[in-house]
């Protein structure tokens, strides 16, 4: 067997596989076992569900070098899938070892490619030593389905490595796409975004300037007397009128994450995937923090998104599905970065969704949405929403937002007044 087969399946044993086939209810989970068991009647339907008898293969991106994976994963998705799929289904999957931490793989199974084997194409995908490729097949006299791993022996003939029978399984308490959140989705040290992007100035030339703009020393204990205030919401819930108003009402300094010095460098890492994307905010936070320092010495400090966007945002973006596949409340993907300065208030504006709609509509954004996409985007909203709720020391107050500008901006000032005293 080729060295390169030995080192993917250390990789591969006592792993499950969950495929992904409707957003808005729990993935098929399989079990991947030598030894084939018998089966109950019912969990016919999860084969039936996932594979009807048509041929199916999965592609798992498996590169050990994280940076490597998440440009290999975008790579597949947006140029690979679509060449293959066409008249097939593709749904998300995850091979992962249960409930532990940074082991999820994430992938694509394309059900209905019927003659996928005979391509040159599979030849190429086969031999990538980045990738995982399984055909699914089914021995049609017992009715198990047997996922095979398929590799390049030496003589250079794509052989199959390893065998697994696929056994439906209960789900894990996590979800596999909250498995691998800290350090790719969500960075709780300055250090550990920092590393991403010094990884990555050899493709990104931006990361380099940016590093050495947030290498000026770190604020953790503020020297400031004055309150620092951070609002938070979704897009569209009136975060720029209320900051506009109350840096106007407090005669204070009106603050922002990411900070304006970095917006030229955004684009460029809005484009990039997400543990490239999440790491640029990131260091977006301790730019502010190190300005949020210095303005609090002189008058007190409004800050329009900070920590818990780059949080909520990065979470919700992460875990794929239903609002209840997020990590529950008291998780440690909730906790606040050791080494990042701590506002005084953290003010949360929610809006009905119906509300906020018609203020996007309002501002010109969002008119021709497809039915589905809005229903997709309600599941995303619910999730952010319950992130920014969920994060910790300190939490956020969740502020009505729905009335009249002025009615909000007096709100507020209530609240202010009693936390911090101002
Ligand atoms: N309290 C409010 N009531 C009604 N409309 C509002 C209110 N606050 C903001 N808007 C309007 O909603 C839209 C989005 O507000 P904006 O402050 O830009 O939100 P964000 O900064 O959170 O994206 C704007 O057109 C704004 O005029
Ligand atoms: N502190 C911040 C601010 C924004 N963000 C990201 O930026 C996006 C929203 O920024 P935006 O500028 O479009 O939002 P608005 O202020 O226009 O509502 C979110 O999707 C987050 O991914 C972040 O991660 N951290």
């Amino acid at each position: 067997m080729a060295k390169q087969a030995f080192s993917r399946l250390g990789r591969w044993c006592s792993r499950m596989f969950a495929v992904e086939c409707d957003p808005s209810s729990d993935p098929v989970y399989f079990a991947l076992t030598k030894t084939p068991q018998t089966r109950q009647c019912s969990e016919r339907q999860a084969f039936e569900k996932i594979f009807r008898k048509a041929k199916s293969f999965s592609l798992h991106v498996c590169t050990e070098d994280k940076i490597q994976r998440a440009k290999f994963y975008e790579d597949i998705k947006n140029n690979t899938i679509p060449g293959v799929s066409r008249g097939c289904s593709v749904f998300d999957v995850f091979s992962f070892h249960p409930d532990v931490k940074n082991s999820a793989l994430r992938g694509f199974l394309v059900r209905g490619v019927a003659d996928i084997q005979e391509t040159g194409l599979f030849d190429e995908l086969v031999r990538n030593p980045g990738l995982n490729v399984c055909t699914y097949v089914l021995e049609e006299d017992t009715e198990h389905w047997w996922q095979h791993l398929w590799s390049k022996a030496e003589d250079g003939r794509m052989v199959v490595v390893e065998k697994y029978c696929l056994v439906p399984a209960e789900k894990p308490e996590h979800h596999p796409s909250t498995l691998n959140i800290i350090n790719s989705d969500v960075f709780y040290k300055f250090g550990d975004a920092c590393k991403v992007l010094r990884e990555c100035t050899k493709f990104i030339p931006e990361s380099k300037e940016l590093l050495e703009l947030v290498d000026q020393g770190l604020p953790l204990k503020r020297e400031g007397r004055f309150p620092v205030i951070v609002i938070e919401g979704l897009d569209a819930t009136g975060k720029t009128t209320l900051t506009r108003s109350l840096t106007d009402t407090l005669n204070a300094t009106l603050l922002q994450s990411p900070p304006q010095c970095l917006s030229p460098w955004r684009p460029r890492f809005d484009s990039e995937p997400a543990l490239l994307r999440r790491a640029f905010y990131a260091l977006g936070n301790y730019i502010t923090a190190g300005q949020i320092d210095r303005a609090s010495a002189h008058a007190p400090v409004i800050v329009d998104r900070y920590w818990h966007s780059t949080a909520a945002y990065g979470i919700a973006t992460a875990v794929s599905g239903r609002v209840d596949n997020l990590p529950g409340p008291g998780s440690e993907v909730y906790r606040w970065p050791v080494d990042l300065l701590q506002p005084d208030l953290v003010l949360l504006l929610t809006v009905s969704p119906e509300e906020r709609i018609r203020r996007l509509r309002f501002r010109g954004a969002e008119k021709t949405r497809e039915e589905a996409e809005l229903e997709a985007n309600d599941r995303f909203r619910s999730k952010v929403e319950q992130a920014y709720k969920r994060i910790e020391d300190p939490a956020c107050v969740v502020v009505d937002a729905s009335p009249p500008p002025d009615q909000v901006l007096q709100q507020v000032l209530l609240l202010i007044k009693n936390k911090c005293h101002l």
